[in-house]
């Protein structure tokens, strides 16, 4: 389990992170979502240790990370790096060390997903195309077992093959081998059936934490005669609206009361919700916070 209680960070004048507090299960895949400069990057660096919080308190397994050696092993990062160190090593090499500092690994399992990726695996990663580099680095969040993996943006350059490739294999090592998984994303449309709960943060602060049917379960999608759509979504908050021929379709924020959806029922409205992409820009635009 880990906990975050009033985290900050501050990098000099900027504030990244402003007074979050977070609990996460040991076994979830959690989407983080967030506009460019939210503070997802911020807030995986504090939890594998790399930075410190200026204020708050992190505890993994009870522990705090940085005093910890038994958490940090548990942990890992898998971002998109581009550092001349990693690149100067083959992509052999660069998974034969990592592999070294992971006690989990499972070195079959990381065979497999080379082949599956078609790594050239004697190349250098700075040889190699940036997708492919992607590729190494998922290899690597993958068969390392870590307990808590972090994957900040780790699939940058992957073409959508690769990344179906990727979610898959995740999906599948997930159930056979639950642990803490959470994925920082832009791809939000594309990854939202992966995740058991997504967190959503703006501007440095955490607005939405809910597992993924309860999120959407805060908009609200009606269909129906243009007029009749008109008259029931008038005075309420609206994401979007879109007018097909005679029929619009309103996207609302925000549970109906079950007096409402009978009522717009008996006018012949019908309702869904939103995608969780839809709910996310509109949640971030407004900078609003969950009710
Ligand atoms: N090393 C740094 N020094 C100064 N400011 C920083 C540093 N790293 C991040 N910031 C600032 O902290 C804020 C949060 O940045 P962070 O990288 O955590 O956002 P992010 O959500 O990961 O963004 P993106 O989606 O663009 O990667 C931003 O205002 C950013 O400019």
């Amino acid at each position: 389990m880990i906990n975050l209680e009033n985290v900050s960070l501050k990098y000099g004048n900027t504030v990244a992170l402003n007074n979050v507090s977070l609990k996460l299960p040991d076994q979830a895949i959690c989407g983080l979502l967030g506009r460019n400069g939210a503070g997802k990057t911020s807030l995986l660096s504090l939890l594998c240790a790399f930075r410190r919080p200026t204020s708050g308190t992190i505890t993994i397994s009870g522990e705090n990370p940085y005093e910890s050696r038994n958490i940090m092993p548990q942990i890992a990062l898998i971002d998109d790096d581009q550092s001349e160190i990693e690149n100067a090593f083959q992509a052999k090499e660069l998974i034969k060390i990592t592999a070294a500092l992971r006690p989990n690994w499972d070195a079959a399992y990381a065979e497999k997903l080379i082949k599956l990726f078609e790594i050239p695996v004697k190349k250098k990663m700075r040889d190699l195309s940036h997708g492919m580099r992607s590729a190494v680095r998922v290899i690597i969040g993958l068969a390392g077992q870590t307990p808590i993996t972090l994957y900040d943006e780790a699939y940058l350059g992957m073409d959508a093959a690769m990344r179906k490739l990727f979610i898959s294999e995740l999906l599948s090592d997930y159930t056979q081998r639950p642990k803490l998984i959470l994925f920082s994303t832009h791809f939000v449309n594309e990854m939202e059936g992966l995740f058991s709960e997504t967190i959503i943060i703006n501007k440095g602060q955490v607005i939405a934490h809910d597992d993924y049917d309860n999120l959407r379960s805060k908009g609200t999608v009606v269909t129906g005669f243009s007029e009749v759509v008109n008259s029931f979504t008038n005075g309420r908050e609206i994401l979007s609206q879109r007018v097909l021929g005679r029929q619009k379709e309103v996207v609302l924020f925000g549970e109906l009361s079950e007096n409402d959806r009978l009522a717009a029922e008996k006018k012949g409205l019908e309702f869904s919700h939103p995608s969780l992409q839809d709910l996310f820009i509109y949640m971030t635009e407004r900078g609003g916070k969950e009710e």
